[in-house]
């Protein structure tokens, strides 16, 4: 469904050049739900706009839903659907005038615009809602919208841009639920950035980790953990025997980050749980005991930080400053029926780049 190599983007304002994406390849196979992770500024919204036709590549080739994003842009564009982060309805429009209009965008007849809606809606939870205007909507339910606006013509391939930030925790639990809905019932291809290590997690089949415009990490959420750090595992004992209990952990197979603290031997092993029956005997021979045992699973932010030293946790601790329900960022991504891009959020137009106006409008004829 995608495969892209190289892609490249470079932005050059006033003399100064930020390389935002430097040269990714990236594979997503049909049926597959791909997550694209990484903290603030790591490049996923310039990827994703790029393999949504939204901005051109500086180098760098790609097939998307089977057409070439360089040589058949439309192509690509009548083939995908995309959620963008901030969505596209306008707030004085009902419901189902957005949907009959984005219908009608994709070429669909009224009819069939109205029937697909109708189907939409009552997938995503939103029957009785098409009288209503779009701005009495709330988070969610407009979240649940912009989906269903970007699933109108029944495209293969979907992107979705940050799509549970900003949301509170349950609202983003249930988005998910109808994503996975979606993706079995529909069988659609779905791509989708995210800086939630969670989501990332729980959503996707394979995740690919950007980092400072380049993918540092790729695979399923339980193979980057395994990979990357092995469980950690924290046992309690008296404080006298500490270096004894640290001496016998360091004859652990596969052991290592091993630290002490009076009465506690913290050590890392790539599978905890398999590691603990002999440790257990291994103390019994010697005549300690084991007072406590704790063993935490990786998480992502494990991988994270192993592999750029930094925690992703930063990026997510901003979030509430950043999202759409406070959004600092006056966020260009489009909704594909609504408007054009017009720049990056979070660059004034000093900033702007000076290539942008390259960039195709988002409208599908
Ligand atoms: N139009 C632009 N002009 C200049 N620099 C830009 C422009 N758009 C993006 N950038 C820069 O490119 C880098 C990547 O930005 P991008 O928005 O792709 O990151 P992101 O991973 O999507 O971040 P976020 O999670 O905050 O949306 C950042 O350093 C950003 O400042």
């Amino acid at each position: 469904m995608i495969k892209a190599r190289g892609l490249q983007r470079r932005f050059t304002s006033r003399g100064r050049t930020v390389d935002a994406v430097k040269g990714v390849d990236i594979d997503v196979a049909e049926g597959e739900l791909v997550g694209f992770l990484g903290p603030n500024g790591a490049g996923k919204t310039t990827t994703l706009r790029m393999l949504t036709t939204l901005l051109t590549p500086t180098a760098g080739e790609a097939q998307v839903a089977g057409c070439d994003l360089r040589a058949d842009p439309v192509g690509v564009r009548g083939r995908i659907g995309y959620v963008a982060q901030g969505g596209g309805t306008g707030p004085e429009c009902k419901v189902s005038e957005e949907i009959e209009l984005q219908g009608r965008l994709y070429g669909l007849s009224k009819a069939d615009a109205i029937a697909r809606g109708k189907e939409l809606t009552e997938q995503l939870d939103l029957s009785g809602l098409d009288q209503r205007l779009t701005k009495t909507l709330s988070g969610g339910q407009r979240r649940r919208l912009d989906i269903a606006l970007g699933l109108i013509h029944s495209p293969k391939l979907v992107f979705f841009d940050e799509p549970t930030t900003g949301l509170d925790p349950q609202s983003r639990a249930n988005l998910w639920e109808h994503i996975r809905t979606l993706r079995s019932e529909q069988g659609v291809t779905m791509f989708l950035t995210t800086h939630y290590l969670e989501e990332a997690d729980a959503l996707c089949d394979r995740i690919l980790v950007i980092d400072g415009g380049e993918i540092v990490a790729e695979g399923t959420p339980d193979a980057l953990k395994a990979r990357v750090s092995g469980d950690g595992v924290v046992l309690g004992v008296d404080d006298d025997v500490t270096d004894r209990a640290a001496a016998i952990v360091g004859r652990v197979d596969g052991a290592h980050d091993l630290t002490t603290l009076p009465g506690e031997v913290r050590f890392r092993v790539p599978r905890g749980d398999t590691a603990l029956p002999a440790l257990l005997r291994a103390f019994d021979a010697e005549g300690l005991t084991m007072q406590s045992v704790q063993v935490q699973r990786p998480t992502l932010d494990d991988v994270f930080l192993t592999l750029t030293g930094r925690s992703l946790r930063d990026s997510e601790s901003t979030d509430g400053a950043t999202g759409p329900d406070g959004d600092t960022r006056s966020d260009d991504t489009t909704d594909s029926g609504h408007g054009n891009d017009d720049g990056h959020g979070g660059h004034n137009d000093d900033e702007k780049d000076d290539d942008e106006k390259d960039e195709v409008p988002t409208h599908v004829a």
